[in-house]
Formats: structure tokens, C-alpha cells, sequence
């Protein structure tokens, strides 16, 4: 059964009014990509494509208009000079009242538009910025459960996620220079031209600060987007050690753990400081050579428009117009120190979100799974290798079958790749040679959701933050409360939860607090066998249970009736007994099947003893 990507209504789009649809997001198509995780990865799109990207999205809608208000304002804020220079010329010339009155009105007129143009600028790009933090949330909650087991092998899945929190820097960033960026440079632009008009020698001046500022902001600000970014890992590094000390309280609070986290929060934030040290020299040598040229060229142009004015080539008006002009374009171009920092983070914060954005995802590809008729699935391994390293296969030409409605048990020692099994059944890892079929169908031409549809596993405790029902029914609407009942009950859990004051309704923690460890195991066996699947895979899910609780689950899951067929890793003689055939693991392969007699564990234990493998409890 392929199930349906269902909009969700909080990620649509809270302008258009229409679900947010995939798109390509921070330079990456939404299925297949083939990142490695982890932190700056110095491959995949540089981070102003991935900026270009995600602003290619917007082009068409609203960042058009804020450019085009940015114009506006930047023509517009020319009014003050210009009408300054009139009102100076009209009181050197002694003219009239009147005409005072009207220049004051035009200006007041300009600034009043310019006023408007502002106020439609800054609810453009706070629609610009809602939508930019749909669009990340919207991506990620598509991606995350597509993403390749593999990709947290090695890296910290909930850790990585922090990243998201760049979201803010991005919005806060791309606001502050869509408003004052854009009116910025646009507003110096067009002061400059006016300058350059009133005399050639003012476009010489013109000329010789639009090369200082290139000079600052490219020469001197050579390497910032690197030590940005550098900082920005830095800083993730000392978020990841806190929370590292949060998830595992327990071990923290050994004798002398806790100056263990101080002297490990210490390091990391040593290599913080360090980065930012490199990154802050960057940006104090731009910001002191543009204070300088603040002061230099103030100067130098009083000089040059007085000279001016002395020779008669420039009028007093024009000089203080110009005065004005250049000192709002230097006292921009001062603050664009502040700007070019806020450009630097916003590298970074792209960056980081790349990140996220280039996990490698699974495959969307396949066929569905066409329904057999036969009660129980067929499942047959034939001469599977894989290797987390590819030089070390941990399993090995692995041979094994089970046929529909059989009970099979795995066994072996701890570390011969029963877990890793379990996994390339159920599709979270490809073996790198061999096939594994289902009902006779190559599993890897089934689409995931449709082999996922037919297979479940349980393997670990995954509780999410929400309620038992949920829990048990993560999101499949079209499991009713009567099936969730069932499969509480037949997971023997019914009873208990149903003295919860919320019964079904009870929110459990991250840990499945308020249930015990025993419940959440029992939990976690009622989310597998709800769907009814064809196939259930036990991980190890009986092991930990008391007697009375495993013993009910055991008729549960060994019931001939039951849909499925079982394939359950177990260390239990109880578990194991109850199996119609026993495979034996090791090092990766199957070193011997038994078909146990009822009642006869002593052959698989002499079998062990005599292997001098694993011994059953
Ligand atoms: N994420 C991983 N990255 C690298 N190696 C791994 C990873 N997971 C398991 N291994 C290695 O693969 C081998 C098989 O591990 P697996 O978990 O499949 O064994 P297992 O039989 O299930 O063991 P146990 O009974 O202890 O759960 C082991 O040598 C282990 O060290």
C-alpha cells in the first residue's frame, strides 16, 4: 500500500493560502541526494547558490515589489539634499517667500511617499520571512523521515537538527538587508550619479570611494565566509556537549563527572572563541578602514567643494547637498560593517542548513507490493553481504528463508550481525551484493512504503512526545481506536493503560514516562502489529520483559491465526523453543538450522555448547 502524502495544514503557506509543495530547497532536490551528514561537509552547493536557490523561490512573488519599493525610497530619500540645496540657493538669492512654502511641500510630499514605500517594504519582507521559515520547516519534515539510516551511523540525528535554529538567522538576516541592504547600496548608487553631475571633479571623488569600498569589502574581507562558518561549527560544537550532558544525566553523575563536563564544555568552548577571534579580526579591519574612509573622505570633499565654490564652479547649495549625500552614503557604508557581519551569519546559517538539507535520503523508486492472497509472506535471502565499512562486511553471504506463516528464530553471539539482518530486511540499509525477496519480489524493487506496509519491526524503544493512541498509530488514519484497542490488548497493555486517569489520551515523555520501560517494550510490540503485517520482525522486543508479560505476548505473536510471519532475534530458551526452525548466526553468516522438537532446547544448547557460541537464558 503506498501511503499518501497528506498536506499538513500548518506548513501551508500562510500568504498563497495553498499547501507548500516540494521544491527544490537550499540547492537540493528533495529525494536522492547523496550527502555524507555531519557538519560543513566543504562539498555540495557553495552557500550563497544554496542563498540564490532559496531565493529564486521568492523572485517571483513578493522580493520583486521590496526591490522595486527599495528603488522608490532610494530615489525619493534624494529629496532632502536636493530640496536643501534649493532652500540655500533660494536664501542666497533672497527669492520669495511662496517659493519656500511649495519647496517645503514637495519635500514633505517625497518624504511622506517615501514614508509609504517603507512601510510596504518592511510587510513584504515580513511576508518573505513567514515564508521562509515554512519552507525550511516544511522541507525538513519531509526529508527527516526519508533519511538514510546510515547518514546517523556516525552523527547525532536530534543533535543535527539544531540546525534548523539558523532558520532565525536566515530570517532576521535577509530582512535586515532586503530593508536597509537594498536601500543601501541603491541609495548610495544614485547619490553618487547626483554627485557626479554637479561636477567632473566630484565623479573623480565619486569613482575614488566606490574603489575604496570594493577594496574593504572584497581585499579585507578575503576568508570571512570561511571563518564564519567555522565559527558557526564551533558554536554547534559547544550546543552539542551541552546537550550531550542532558541526554545522558546518568553517566555525567559518576564521581568526577561533572568536571568532566566542565573540562569538556571547556575545550569546545576554547575552539569557539578561537574561531570567532579569526573571524572578528576579519570584520575589525574592515570596519576600522571603513571608519577611516568616513573620515577621510567627509574631509577631503569639504575641501575639494569649497574649492570648488571658491572658483566659482560649484554653488553653495550644491556644496552642502553634496556634503549631505556623501556623508549619508559613508554613514551607510560604516554601517555596512554591521551588514557585512549579518551577510557572514547569513553564510554560515546557510550553511549549517545545508547541512540538514544534504542527508542522504532513501529511494523513492519501486513498484508496489501486489497483494497474494497467502496469509504470512514469504521472505528468502539469498547470499547477502554488507559491510558498514565497506573493507569489513560484519554480514557475510548470508543464506536464509522463511516460508509464509513460519516462526523463525535468529540466534547468535553478540556481534554477528543479527541487528544488521533485521535491517537490510526491512529496507534501512542495501546489501552491497545478494537479494532479499518478498512473496518472490526482489524487495529492492518495491517502493520502501509498500515493503514497510507488509513488513514491521521492532527493534528499540522510539516513543514520540505525544499520546498512547498516537503512539500506537503514528499518523495510519485509517487504523480505527477498536484496532488500537487490539493491539494494546494483545500486547497486553490495554488493562494498564486503561487506569491511566487519560487513559489512551496519556501524553508520554521522550522516555514513555508515565509507562515503565516493560510497557513502552509492550508499546512499541502494539505499534508493530497493528497494521497487521505479513511479516513481523522482533528484535530482541521479548527479551527484556518479566515472565508473565512475555509469556502473553508469546501467544499473541505465536498464535497460528495471527496475519503474519515471524522472524524474532531472541536470546530466550523460552522464545526460541516455540520457533519451527532456529537459525544460527555468526560472524556474520548462518553457521547451522535446527527444527527443534517441542520440548527439546537441549539440542539447540548442546548445539551452542558444542559450537562454543552464545548461551541462551
Ligand atoms: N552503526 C554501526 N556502525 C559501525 N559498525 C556497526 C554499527 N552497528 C553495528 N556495527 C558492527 O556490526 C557488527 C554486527 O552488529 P549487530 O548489531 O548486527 O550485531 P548483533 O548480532 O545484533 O549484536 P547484539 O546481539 O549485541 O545486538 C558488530 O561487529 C558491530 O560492531
Amino acid at each position: 500500500m503506498v501511503l499518501p502524502l497528506a498536506p499538513c495544514n500548518a506548513l501551508r503557506d500562510p500568504d498563497a493560502d495553498e499547501p507548500y509543495r516540494g521544491r527544490e530547497l537550499l540547492g537540493r532536490e528533495r529525494a536522492g541526494g547523496h550527502g555524507s551528514g555531519g557538519d560543513h561537509h566543504g562539498h555540495g552547493p557553495s552557500p550563497l547558490k544554496r542563498l540564490l536557490g532559496l531565493l529564486r523561490l521568492e523572485v517571483s512573488r513578493d522580493l520583486g515589489l521590496v526591490v522595486a519599493y527599495a528603488v522608490g525610497v532610494g530615489i525619493l530619500s534624494l529629496a532632502t539634499p536636493l530640496a536643501i540645496e534649493a532652500v540655500v540657493t533660494t536664501v542666497a538669492l533672497n527669492l520669495l517667500l511662496q517659493q519656500l512654502i511649495v519647496l517645503t511641500l514637495i519635500l514633505f510630499g517625497c518624504l511622506a511617499l517615501a514614508a509609504l514605500l517603507r512601510v510596504l517594504q518592511t510587510y513584504m519582507v515580513e511576508l518573505v520571512q513567514r515564508r521562509l521559515f515554512v519552507r525550511v520547516a516544511a522541507d525538513l519534515a519531509y526529508r527527516l523521515p526519508r533519511v538514510r539510516i546510515d547518514a546517523y551511523d556516525r552523527s547525532n540525528g536530534p543533535e543535527l537538527v539544531n540546525r534548523f535554529f539558523d532558520v532565525m538567522t536566515v530570517q532576521k538576516v535577509a530582512a535586515l538587508l532586503l530593508l536597509d541592504g537594498i536601500s543601501v547600496v541603491l541609495g548610495a548608487g544614485i547619490g553618487l550619479v547626483v554627485l557626479a553631475f554637479y561636477h567632473p571633479f566630484l565623479l573623480g571623488f565619486d569613482l575614488v570611494l566606490l574603489l575604496s569600498m570594493t577594496l574593504i569589502i572584497w581585499l579585507l574581507g578575503r576568508g570571512a565566509v570561511t571563518t564564519s562558518i567555522q565559527e558557526s561549527i564551533a558554536k554547534y560544537q559547544v550546543a552539542g556537549g551541552l546537550e550531550e550532558i542532558a541526554r545522558v544525566p546518568l553517566a555525567y553523575k559518576v564521581d568526577g563527572g561533572a568536571d568532566f563536563a566542565v573540562d569538556r564544555t571547556d575545550a569546545a568552548t576554547r575552539r569557539y572563541l578561537s574561531a570567532r577571534r579569526r573571524h572578528f579580526v576579519i570584520l575589525m579591519r574592515q570596519i576600522v578602514f571603513a571608519l577611516g574612509l568616513q573620515a577621510v573622505a567627509s574631509s577631503a570633499l569639504l575641501g575639494l567643494g569649497g574649492y570648488l565654490v571658491i572658483r566659482e564652479q560649484l554653488t553653495l547649495g550644491q556644496l552642502v547637498a553634496a556634503e549631505l549625500i556623501v556623508a549619508t552614503v559613508l554613514m551607510s557604508f560604516t554601517k555596512l560593517g554591521k551588514h557585512l557581519e549579518a551577510w557572514y551569519d547569513l553564510m554560515a546559517a546557510i550553511d549549517k542548513l545545508g547541512v540538514l538539507v544534504d542527508l542522504p535520503l532513501e529511494r523513492s523508486d519501486g513498484e508496489v507490493h501486489r497483494e497474494t492472497g497467502v496469509v504470512g509472506a514469504a521472505l528468502k535471502v539469498k547470499d547477502i553481504s554488507y559491510g558498514y565499512d565497506p573493507h569489513h562486511p560484519v554480514v557475510r553471504h548470508l543464506d536464509l528463508e522463511i516460508k509464509p506463516g513460519e516462526r523463525l528464530a535468529v540466534i547468535g553471539p553478540s556481534g554477528s550481525g543479527k541487528s544488521t539482518l533485521v535491517d537490510l530486511i526491512y529496507g534501512l540499509r542495501q546489501p552491497t551484493s545478494g537479494t532479499i525477496e518478498l512473496d518472490g519480489v526482489n524487495t529492492r524493487d518495491l517502493r520502501l512504503e509498500s515493503l514497510r506496509a507488509e513488513v514491521a519491526v521492532v527493534k528499540g524503544l522510539e516513543v514520540i512526545e505525544d499520546t498512547i493512541l498516537e503512539n500506537v498509530r503514528m499518523g495510519r488514519l485509517w487504523l480505527s481506536l477498536v484496532d488500537v484497542r487490539q493491539a494494546l490488548e494483545s500486547a497486553g497493555l490495554l488493562e494498564e493503560v486503561a487506569r491511566l486517569p487519560d487513559g489512551m489520551q496519556t501524553v508520554l515523555s521522550s522516555k514513555g514516562a508515565p509507562l515503565s520501560v516493560g510497557q513502552t517494550r509492550r508499546l512499541m510490540l502494539a505499534r508493530a502489529i497493528v497494521g497487521d503485517p505479513r511479516l513481523l520482525v522482533i528484535d530482541e522486543g521479548l527479551d527484556g520483559l518479566d515472565l508473565d508479560a512475555r509469556r502473553r505476548l508469546m501467544d499473541t505473536l505465536f498464535d497460528r491465526s495471527a496475519p503474519w510471519s515471524l522472524l524474532i532475534v531472541s536470546h530466550s530458551q523460552e522464545v526460541v523453543a516455540q520457533c519451527d526452525r532456529v537459525v544460527i548466526l555468526a560472524d556474520g553468516h548462518v553457521e547451522h538450522t535446527l527444527e527443534p522438537a517441542p520440548g527439546r532446547m537441549r539440542d539447540i544448547e548442546g548445539w551452542l555448547q558444542e559450537a562454543g557460541l552464545c548461551r541462551l537464558n
